[in-house]
């Protein structure tokens, strides 16, 4: 279990993480997102007692993750996958992180297997490939066989087979029964992987809920409409449209609705003796209630060039 209470971290007049006050529970997946600067590496640095907190304190099964004799045993984390000396091989990069861990040296091959990087843990850690990298981070991770684990950003780099491996390893670690704190930009993979989902935004708590949860408090559930006379759907748009839903034709003979219902649409289609072949709701997305949820925390904002 990892529980932050108040966690503040300043850096001069930026505040990196304000007053984050949550518990991470073992045997789940908990997704850490939030837009780029929102604080996340931030606060998993305070975790590892790599950065002080300015205030508040975050605590590894109920102690500071600095006092542990053999930390690597109670938190295991890939943090940053090029934390390593790329002169050293792979298993040596192991090996001497067990040895100041009191860890025996079969976990090391044990590990290496794991990540599918035996064959390769001889060469050094500086010609590996961005996603030999982040298997490698991983095996440190998971050296010390701990219960709490965390990852920055795990699949960054990795092809579609190693992303799948990934969200199956965050899986069976939880279904272990150990805490999985993971942090990703990438939103479909999470909705697969994560059954909690922690959403910060300039560095505060904005929601801290379980994914199904997150997902059905999304307002832009929005509705399939087709028909075959495109003339007469667009008549539907703009009376729907005159009732505050929005209504978009997205090709000729297609709308897509948010802000109205099955039911009501399809009243207001029968009113107007519109023919339709289909009326159905679409599933929110994760990226849509995370959008939504995160609106006005964005610390960089693209510009569009148009007038807002
Ligand atoms: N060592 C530091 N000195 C000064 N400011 C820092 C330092 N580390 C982080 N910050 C600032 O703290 C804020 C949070 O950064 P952090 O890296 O934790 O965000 P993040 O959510 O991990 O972002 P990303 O998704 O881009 O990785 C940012 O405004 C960042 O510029």
């Amino acid at each position: 279990m990892i529980t932050l209470t108040g966690l503040t971290k300043r850096y001069g007049g930026t505040t990196a993480v304000a007053d984050l006050s949550l518990t991470i529970e073992p045997g789940l997946v908990t997704g850490f997102l939030g837009p780029n600067g929102a604080g996340k590496s931030t606060t998993m640095r305070m975790i590892l007692g790599l950065d002080e907190p300015t205030a508040g304190t975050a605590l590894v099964s109920g102690r500071r993750y600095a006092r542990f004799r053999h930390p690597l045993r109670e938190a295991g984390a890939l943090l940053d996958a090029r934390a390593v000396h790329p002169g050293r091989g792979g298993r040596n990069h192991l090996l001497a992180m067990a040895r100041s861990n009191g860890i025996p040296r079969r976990r090391v091959e044990e590990v290496l297997g794991m990540v599918g990087l035996s064959d390769v843990a001889g060469k050094r850690a500086g010609t590996y490939s961005l996603g030999m990298g982040q298997r490698l981070g991983i095996a440190g991770a998971l050296l010390g066989d701990p219960p709490v684990l965390m990852f920055d950003e795990p699949v960054n780099g990795l092809d579609p087979d190693g992303v799948r491996w990934v969200r199956e390893l965050m899986r069976s670690l939880a279904a272990e029964g150990r805490t999985v704190f993971v942090s990703s930009h990438l939103m479909s993979e999470m909705e697969r992987t994560a059954d909690r989902l922690v959403v910060i935004g300039k560095g505060r708590l904005i929601a801290d809920a379980p994914v199904t949860e997150i997902l059905a408090g999304s307002s832009r559930r929005r509705i399939r409409v087709r028909g075959p006379h495109p003339e007469s759907l667009r008549e539907l748009a703009a009376h729907l449209a005159g009732r505050g839903v929005t209504a978009d034709e997205v090709s000729p003979g297609e709308l897509l609705l948010s802000g109205t219902t099955v039911e009501s649409a399809g009243e207001a289609a029968h009113r107007l003796g519109v023919l339709l072949h289909e009326l159905s709701p679409l599933e929110a997305t994760l990226e849509q209630a995370y959008m939504e949820l995160t609106a006005g925390s964005t610390e960089f904002t693209a510009s569009t060039g148009e007038a807002r």
